[in-house]
């Protein structure tokens, strides 16, 4: 319990959640696949509940403990309201994690804890009493989902707040699917098929867990992210790019799909690394650089491209139930800024791309500013562009679910 309030208390302070979690398992090589997902699922439903254990906090507080026993206190918490059942042992392990960490700080999370379940029917109410704790997002993240869709807003609200699914892709110049679903089942994993090369686990499983994954058969990536390369459809021969590639997980799957000559662009020299372990794995070869891909005279030979990935940086809020840290640590003035980086990064992009070609426009956001506005705006811009349906509709917004997480593509075609 206290290395998830150490990782709650570093998103309180400001940090990245999976970094800080990645820091804390560099530091513990030898812990079990059980103790780093059980760290991991504490810290992280913690963090999906924004605002519901600071509600029930507020109401037995009298003042603002140190960071670190404050995320305390919110795990714990959280683990009452999931599992009333083992109460008494989670106040004890608050209680020694306390001991442990803040010594003269015991008694007050014991106290705090026992007080707060003794009102434990008030519970429900001090956190519906307000909207922040009641939906468990920000203010300003309920408003901007309420106006952008008025119909929808509290599904989504309701879906970002679940524990996301688990979906592979089957390599499918390595096996295929049938061979992949009998490979799970015989390792006791259940599966269904989703689509041509996806397959949804029932249940979530250690990455180590599975069949054929170290030999580059199968890899994880959400369903919905699966609809890039179907939608980019590249054929053999072909000149793609894709321009914002770490960790590579849309790189493999296009490599995967078609003979092409890839190029894959990274800014960040760190996570480009993790685009050639995965093709490493997976027998793929594209050429990888580091670069700013608005900066084309650094990258660029002036060849045109036929078809372009523009997965841009953007605000994961489709994502957010696998980040839940974004909810803390994201600002509503934020999502102008990835709006700018964006357009910069399209406008640049298309220049590169040749009389007839396909630039797939693509977010892990819900959010209509990073989306169909700025989708609409470069319409405006570019008199050479329009959009190619996607499904009887000029472009796509999934929305989180059971199955996949929320994306958003938009196909754009330069006038031949
Ligand atoms: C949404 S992620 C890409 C995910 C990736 N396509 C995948 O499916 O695995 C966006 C990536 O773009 C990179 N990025 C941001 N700005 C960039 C720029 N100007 N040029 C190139 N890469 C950039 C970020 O570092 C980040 O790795």
């Amino acid at each position: 319990m206290l290395c998830a309030a150490e990782l709650v208390a570093c998103v309180i302070d400001g940090s990245n959640l999976t970094d800080s979690f990645e820091r804390m398992l560099d530091a513990r090589p030898g812990w079990p696949d059980a103790t780093r997902g059980a760290v991991r699922d504490l810290a992280w439903s913690t963090l999906r509940d924004f605002g519901r254990g600071d509600a029930i906090l507020d109401r037995l507080l009298h003042s603002q403990p140190p960071t670190l026993i404050r995320a305390l206190l919110l795990v714990a918490i959280q683990r009452l309201r999931q599992r009333p059942e083992h109460a008494h042992t989670v106040v004890d392990q608050a209680v020694q994690a306390a001991a442990t960490a803040m010594p003269g700080l015991k008694g007050m999370v014991n106290g705090v804890l026992r007080n707060a379940l003794r009102q434990q029917s008030e519970w429900a109410s001090w956190i519906g009493a307000n909207p922040v704790s009641a939906q468990a997002y920000p203010a300003w993240w309920i408003e901007r989902v309420r106006a952008g869709m008025p119909e929808q807003w509290e599904a989504l609200l309701a879906a970002g707040n679940q524990r996301p699914p688990m979906a592979l892709r089957v390599n499918r110049r390595r096996c295929t699917l049938e061979a992949a679903l009998a490979e799970l089942a015989a390792a006791g994993i259940e599966a269904k098929r989703l689509g041509d090369a996806t397959l949804l686990l029932a249940q979530p499983v250690a990455v180590a867990r599975l069949p054929g994954y170290a030999e580059g058969r199968l890899s994880v990536q959400d369903a919905g992210a699966q609809q890039a390369a179907r939608l980019l459809a590249p054929r053999d021969g072909e000149r793609v790019l894709d321009a914002c590639a770490a960790p590579g997980g849309k790189t493999a799957h296009l490599l995967e799909s078609a003979d092409v000559e890839l190029l894959a662009l990274e800014l960040d020299p760190r996570r480009a690394q993790r685009i050639r372990a995965n093709l490493d794995r997976l027998g793929l070869q594209a050429e990888i650089r580091v670069a700013d891909c608005c900066d084309l005279r650094s990258w660029w030979d002036g060849r045109p491209f036929d078809r372009i990935l523009a997965d841009v940086p953007c605000s994961a809020s489709g994502v957010v139930r696998r980040h839940p840290d974004i909810k803390w640590l994201r600002r509503d003035e934020d999502i102008a800024g990835f709006a700018t980086q964006q357009r910069r990064i399209v406008d640049a992009l298309w220049q590169t791309l040749a009389p007839g070609g396909t630039m797939l426009y693509v977010t892990c956001s819900v959010f209509e500013q990073e989306n169909a506005a700025q989708i609409a705006r470069f319409l405006d811009r570019h008199a050479d562009a329009e959009c190619v349906p996607i499904d009887a509709s000029p472009d796509c917004q999934l929305l989180p679910d059971a199955e996949h997480d929320g994306f958003y593509f938009a196909r754009l075609r330069k006038q031949a």
